[in-house]
């Protein structure tokens, strides 16, 4: 089956499109990359999205213009991959997350991705699934990480145990325990590490008064000296220390969380690249610091992905911190990471129509596996 997958993360870079060849099922899956390309958001488009995600009040009425402009671009996403490709038969749209909260004791989480999936379906003529969250939040889970059972399915190793890394806005990792283990797969473990790439983000942007939006290749923070005592400081956070299941945003952190971290470096008089290595040190620590509270064991190998694992500081510090494991990214295993997230929508898509379950109770919290996503078709 050909499918169309489609994602836009926390950074609210673009639409990462997939269109991939998809056959087999669970142990046997088999997935080939057709093409995977990004595409940017109009900054407009963009700039209205930030500001919802952080918290600014919008009207029913703009939700809903808000909804359906980001259903045409992923529709205008899904056409543009298939350009030179065979049609495809299914499309699996992500959306865009601009609100998303886990659940806590006396409530069930919320998670909101815009992009109404029945729009996509009319605009394209293919069947599309869509809000993947949705069921395994109304079944107590946590609604993310959804992508651990596809890492399970393409990413694990007989004799290695593997983290596989996502460090995108927000960071995620996937825990696979060496698969000829009998009980492989019961140890799969997977939760939200915290601060990818949002925090830089927003630094850099700050410093450029906009002009940059990313620090490429970690230059500018590779320049700098992180202060450990602030990391020290900052990793006392609740977050960092709450037991998996668990799962974050931009709610948690963005721009306030943000503004504090800018006043504790102020205070502390750090320079602009010191402060970028600060920031990008907070996403290593909390890393190693999550692997290092909630794993049963330090993996063997860590497979980077996402746009993080082209930080060449990030991963430098990140390798000089882990020096038993391995750091590699998840394309030398064979899987294009800037695109691995898009894939494994495309997947659960597939997943769905054939009625099987996509989310893993161990690390979602939810009370059982489920079917993900709603089906629109087309008539
Ligand atoms: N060459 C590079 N050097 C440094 N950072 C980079 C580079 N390329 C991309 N990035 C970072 O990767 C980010 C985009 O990553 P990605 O597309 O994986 O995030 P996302 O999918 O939006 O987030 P999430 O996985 O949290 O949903 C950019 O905002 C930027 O910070
Ligand atoms: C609510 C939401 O959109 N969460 C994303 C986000 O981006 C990374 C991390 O936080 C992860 O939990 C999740 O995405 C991936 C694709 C997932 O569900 O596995």
């Amino acid at each position: 089956m050909i499918v169309v997958g489609l994602m836009s993360g926390t950074s609210v870079d673009g639409i990462d499109a997939a269109a991939i060849a998809v056959s087999g099922t669970e142990a046997d899956l088999q997935v080939d990359l057709l093409a995977g390309e990004t595409y940017p958001y109009p900054p407009e488009l963009r700039d209205k999205i930030l500001a919802v995600c952080g918290g600014r009040a919008i009207s029913m009425m703009e939700l809903g213009m808000l909804d359906d402009a980001i259903a045409f671009q992923f529709a205008n996403a899904a056409q543009k991959i298939q350009a030179q490709q065979p049609k495809a038969d299914l499309i699996g749209s992500h959306g865009q997350t601009v609100y998303h909260r886990p659940p806590s004791q006396d409530r069930l989480g919320y998670s909101l991705q815009l992009g109404r999936g029945d729009l996509i379906a009319r605009l394209t003529g293919i069947k599309t699934i869509c809000n993947f969250r949705a069921v395994d939040l109304a079944l107590g889970g946590e609604g993310a990480p959804l992508v651990p059972k596809i890492d399970a399915c393409l990413l694990s190793h007989p004799t290695k145990s593997r983290a596989v890394q996502n460090i995108g806005g927000i960071g995620n990792v996937t825990f696979l325990p060496p698969n000829q283990l009998s009980d492989w797969k019961d140890r799969v473990w997977g939760w939200d590490t915290g601060p990818g790439n949002a925090l830089i983000d927003l630094a850099v942007s700050h410093l450029s008064d906009g002009s940059q939006t990313y620090d490429r290749d970690g230059q500018w923070a590779a320049g700098g000296t992180p202060d450990r005592q602030l990391i020290t400081k900052w990793l006392e956070q609740d977050f960092f220390r709450q037991s998996p299941p668990k799962s974050t945003g931009r709610e948690l952190f963005g721009q306030d969380y943000f503004t504090r971290c800018w006043q504790d470096m102020e205070q502390n008089n750090l320079k602009d690249s010191d402060r970028l290595a600060t920031l990008t040190e907070l996403t290593v620590a909390s890393i190693i610091d999550s692997y290092q509270r909630f794993l049963p064991q330090m993996p063997d190998e860590i497979l980077l992905c996402g746009g993080g694992a082209r930080n060449l500081y990030l991963r430098q510090r990140l390798q000089a911190e882990l020096t038993s494991a391995q750091i590699n990214t998840t394309d030398e295993v064979g899987i294009d990471g800037n695109f691995k997230e898009a894939i494994a929508f495309a997947i659960l898509a597939y997943w769905r129509v054939l009625a099987i379950t996509g989310n893993l109770p161990q690390v979602t919290g939810a009370s059982k596996p489920a079917l993900l996503g709603e089906i629109h078709l087309v008539e």
